[in-house]
């Protein structure tokens, strides 16, 4: 285990420690706990499962990559599945602050990729931010969504963002984590094909420019992010901060990073394409394959 997690255990009551060690001893571990191991982890901790969730999140934290702040914030998605979603904030330097990942983000991100089609609530370690408010206010969850913060009672969204603006406010009808299909290009090479898989369901709904990021790693493993746009626009998580996410919520970093590929649509009226250029070289990885595709339909 490396210092950061061992460091995280440490600031765990003691019977959650003990529970967490086989989890964060294994090499699967990848930053979430199913169902079946949120009961394992109450049992074994005596912890309610609100209790639970607070108490991982110094555990969340630990993922924090926060070089120019040193504010470290942990959140956790609570899926309609039964996962535990962890995510942490992501910071960058050299490029502007716009390319910060909040925790918020980070958790939401990691619980789509993984398939998630709805959230029940989210544990944050601070309160959320205008802009996480913001964020979350693209769920198709966003009505119900349960905040849970340390010493507040749970309360929804709609009590944190009142007067809300979102999609609706723009025609939009579907929301964020629902699914979505824009084409079904297939490709021979496994990255590429893994970056249009991801391209097709990204959510774009304002400007329809469906775009994604596919990293190959060192280990051979391959990781993906998809682009999430916000009504506020703003917000929008860009695809190579939801990729980043799940790079650094599997125990990389991104000098880990062989070869990458961003895809978007071809002719949309924005591009991702500049900005992912520009952030993947500020991180040392200057060889990367663009390539757009067409819908069919
Ligand atoms: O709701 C919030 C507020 C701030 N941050 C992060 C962003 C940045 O990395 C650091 C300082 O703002 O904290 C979050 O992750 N969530
Ligand atoms: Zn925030």
């Amino acid at each position: 285990m490396n210092e950061r997690l061992s460091q995280a255990l440490n600031e765990c009551p003691s019977s959650l420690a003990n529970a967490l060690l086989p989890y964060l001893n294994s090499d699967t571990f990848h930053a979430s706990f199913s169902a079946t191991e949120v009961i394992a982890l109450q049992q074994s901790s005596g912890l309610s499962s609100t209790e639970l969730a607070l108490a991982l999140l110094p555990l969340a934290a630990s993922y924090a990559f926060a070089p120019l702040s040193d504010f470290k914030v942990g959140a956790i998605a609570h899926g309609a599945s039964g996962r535990w979603y962890l995510g942490a904030n992501m910071e960058f330097i050299t490029t502007p602050l716009q390319q910060t990942v909040h925790a918020e983000q980070s958790a939401i991100n990691h619980a789509w990729i993984s398939g998630e089609t709805r959230l029940n609530q989210m544990t944050v370690n601070y309160t959320p931010c205008g802009h996480c408010r913001q964020f979350m206010n693209e769920l198709n969850c966003a009505e119900q969504l349960l905040i849970q913060l340390p010493d507040t009672p749970p309360r929804t969204l709609p009590f944190y963002l009142p007067h809300a603006f979102g999609p609706k406010d723009l025609g939009i009808t579907h929301a964020l984590f629902d699914p979505q299909i824009h084409a079904m290009t297939m490709h021979h090479d496994p990255l590429i094909n893994a970056a249009l898989s991801a391209a097709s369901q990204s959510y774009a709904p304002y400007t329809h420019a469906y775009s994604a990021v596919a990293l190959l790693l060192d280990t051979g493993q391959r990781v993906t992010g998809r682009y999430a746009e916000n009504a506020a626009f703003n917000p929008s998580l860009p695809p190579l901060q939801s990729a980043l996410i799940i790079l650094r919520l599997q125990g990389y970093d991104p000098s880990s990073i062989t070869r990458a590929v961003f895809v978007e649509i071809a002719g949309a009226a924005i591009s991702q394409k500049s900005a992912t250029l520009a952030t993947l070289s500020a991180l040392g990885c200057h060889d990367i394959e663009t390539l757009t595709f067409t819908t069919n339909g």
